[in-house]
């Protein structure tokens, strides 16, 4: 990701509008949208001013604009699909003249990317929204055909942005083209009114992302110039020919952007729930550990350590791992911008996995977080209930978690048979050859001895995948049918596959680096990494009984040696979250605060209810007390 100039958190933070006087959870849905509209205007603003200064391109967020923007907002921005889509769709998928064009006006514009329709969201050939190409007047006309052809989720669209890159099917001459990008203006710059023949508003109340805006969007006969086709890769000239792209694949291209960034966006999370629950636990002394000794930390508690110290383990695996991601990312990039393709479908299928893994883990991690907080972790000044429904959102957005997995199994499932066809494979799969060669070793308890196991399982899976395929087409099943009889196995298999490619690329980017880092830090970063690794093999030890060499005596050690890795670590879990850096401000959390005073913060929150504002409530009076007094004997 290229690296602009970056607002520093404290000039920010400082911005006094930027502040809430009474916390989010009390202000009315509709409030809590202006209020986030208000603070994002500001972030708006300045990042705007901070681009025009330094000559960047004026349509893009600085590297931590997210961060401070996540903090900022205490909950999601209006404004980020503008930033996360609608933007990388322009400058990835339109051409040089047509990002001037589009793009002219920098944060002039306020844009989202509507793909998701009422009727479909994972299947992108079916959906209903169409463009047709009026040849005499030279304009694409836009319809929304049917109820469920409306677009329905992209976010900032029900009241914040006045532009957004619509997918809709091309229709050329009678003739469908299939999904193609279109840039269209959706309100008056200076009214923000809806342009004529559009139907706009927003879906309504949601588990979380309540200030995200998600909209819907009808069209009804509504006309663009045939330019605002974004035509980098395919083209409808003038005369109505149709130019098709390279590989009708190259327009998914913005959702792959997301699924890779969402890997170092998932680290983040997680970094925050556990700053919070490290260092809530270390402030809270409950239950005793010798009868006759005081009240111990609760972090003094094993388990509560198992709770815990995976979640700071993960964190640095997904920043670890995302910063891999998105060197191979922008080097597929790079090579297609050179005309070669060839590595796109790894990249697709590794985007598929790790995004899934990675919003799932943070899914649940957080969740434990929240639960190893007690009461309090329920509380909302916590932060840590926001942190689970944001977080458990992008199970679901930006490619539903089953159907990437699905799109990861495939392309095991074509590694698979070129293996068997002796066709040599990418480093991320190669394992499979070794695997059909019979080329493997001995478990060995060690954290490059559980990443080989991993991989033999991966190939284990995939080898039982392809053989049930086989086996119900064998039966008289069509392909397509086969595969939709062994997707439970073919989940599993991608499953594997990720959790196998997170512990290597963990593990030895960290022993790469570690010559490089004062002792301490390396210590403490192998101790992680081989937490995190040893913490799958015993998740896993089913698998790796089935698929590999490994004995109950090695399961015993491999659990011994867990034990051991929380005891190293548990000295420095405090020093560990601290290093997330992560202001207070930025944390919004009663408990996770770095002065540990959990308390007097959480009663200070709890009076800023707007219930605690009198100590009688009117509907004593006016419900309660002529049913007190009816029945008072
Ligand atoms: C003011 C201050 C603000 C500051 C903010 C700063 C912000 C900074 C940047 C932040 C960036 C990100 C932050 C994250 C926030 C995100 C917020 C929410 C965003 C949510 C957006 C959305 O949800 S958009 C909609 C997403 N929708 C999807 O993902 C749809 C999923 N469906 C699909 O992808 C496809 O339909 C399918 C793949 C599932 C099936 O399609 P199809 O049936 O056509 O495929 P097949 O299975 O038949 O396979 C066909 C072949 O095509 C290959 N393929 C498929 N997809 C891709 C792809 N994307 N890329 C490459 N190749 C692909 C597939 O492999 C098959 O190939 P073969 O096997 O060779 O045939
Ligand atoms: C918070 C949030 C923000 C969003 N923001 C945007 C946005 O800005 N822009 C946008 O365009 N969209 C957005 N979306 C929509 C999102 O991209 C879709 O919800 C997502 O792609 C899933 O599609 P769907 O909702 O239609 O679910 P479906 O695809 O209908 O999935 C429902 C169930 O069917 C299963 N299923 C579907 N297909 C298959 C298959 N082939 N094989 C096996 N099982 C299958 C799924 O696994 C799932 O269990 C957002 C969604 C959320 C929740």
């Amino acid at each position: 990701m290229k690296c602009y100039p970056v607002p520093r958190e404290n000039l920010v933070l400082s911005i006094d509008n930027l502040k809430d006087d009474i916390p989010e959870e009390y202000l009315s849905h509709k409030e809590c949208y202006e209020n986030v509209i208000r603070k994002g205007s500001v972030l708006y603003d300045i990042f705007s001013e901070l681009s025009k200064d330094r000559k960047h391109k004026a349509h893009q967020a600085p590297s931590n604009a997210y961060r401070i923007s996540d903090g900022i907002m205490q909950n999601v921005n209006p404004f980020l699909l503008h930033f996360a889509l609608f933007v990388p769709a322009i400058t990835n998928q339109a051409t040089p003249e047509q990002q001037a064009e589009f793009l002219k006006h920098g944060f002039g514009i306020i844009g989202t990317y509507a793909q998701t329709e009422l009727g479909h969201g994972t299947f992108l050939r079916g959906l209903e929204t169409t463009a047709t190409l009026d040849l005499e007047t030279d304009e694409f006309v836009l319809n929304s055909p049917t109820l469920t052809s409306y677009k329905w989720w992209p976010g900032g669209l029900g009241h914040t942005a006045n532009h957004c890159v619509v997918m809709a099917q091309l229709y050329v001459k009678g003739k469908c083209h299939g999904p193609h990008l279109f840039f269209v203006q959706i309100r008056d710059i200076e009214t923000h009114e809806p342009l004529p023949g559009l139907k706009l508003g927003e879906i309504g109340a949601k588990m979380g992302f309540n200030t995200a805006d998600n909209g819907f969007l009808g069209f009804h006969n509504f006309r663009i110039p045939r330019n605002n086709m974004l035509m980098k890769n395919s083209q409808v000239l003038k005369d109505g020919t149709y130019v098709e792209s390279k590989n009708e694949k190259l327009t998914y291209g913005s959702m792959v952007f997301v699924r890779v960034y969402l890997l170092s966006d998932m680290a983040y999370m997680l970094a925050r729930a556990a700053t919070i629950s490290v260092r809530y636990s270390a402030v809270r002394h409950q239950s005793h550990i010798k009868p006759d000794e005081p009240e111990v930390q609760i972090l003094d508690f094993v388990i509560q350590q198992h709770k815990l110290f995976i979640s700071i383990a993960t964190s640095h695996a997904f920043k670890i791992c995302g910063l891999w991601l998105w060197q191979t990312y922008s080097k597929v990039m790079e090579d297609i911008g050179k005309g070669s393709m060839d590595r796109l479908p790894e990249l697709h299928a590794l985007s598929c996995c790790l995004k899934t893994t990675s919003t799932r883990d943070a899914g649940w991690l957080i969740e434990q977080c929240r639960l190893a907080c007690g009461g309090h972790g329920y509380l909302m000044s916590s932060n840590l209930p926001s942190l689970y429904t944001t977080a458990t959102a992008a199970i679901t957005y930006e490619g539903e978690s089953t159907v990437l997995l699905l799109q990861t199994a495939r392309y095991l499932i074509k590694s698979w048979k070129r293996a068997m066809e002796g066709e040599s494979l990418p480093a991320t799969v190669s394992f499979l050859s070794e695997y059909f060669n019979k080329r493997y070793n001995k478990w060995e308890n060690t954290p490059k001895g559980i990443v080989d196991g991993l991989k033999l399982v991966v190939a284990g899976v995939t080898k039982m995948c392809a053989e049930s395929i086989q086996k119900h087409v064998s039966r008289g099943q069509q392909y397509e049918e086969a595969w939709n009889s062994s997707s439970v196995q073919l989940i599993k298999a991608s499953e594997a596959y990720s959790r196998a490619l997170l512990c290597e690329v963990f593990w030895f980017e960290v022993d790469k680096v570690s010559s490089t880092l004062s002792n301490n830090l390396a210590v403490v970063l192998k101790q992680l990494a081989e937490l995190y690794i040893t913490y799958w093999a015993l998740e896993k030890r089913g698998d790796l009984l089935v698929y590999t060499t490994i004995s109950k005596d090695d399961l015993d050690k491999l659990q011994e040696r867990y034990e051991e890795l929380l005891a190293l670590i548990r000295p420095n879990a405090v020093g560990l979250v601290d290093s997330f850096d992560i202001r207070d401000e930025i944390l919004c959390s009663t408990l996770g605060a770095y002065d540990g005073r959990v308390y007097e913060r959480m009663m200070e929150h709890a009076l800023k209810s707007p219930l605690n504002a009198e100590t009688v409530n009117q509907s004593f009076h006016k419900y309660m007390k002529p049913v007190i007094l009816k029945h008072k004997i």
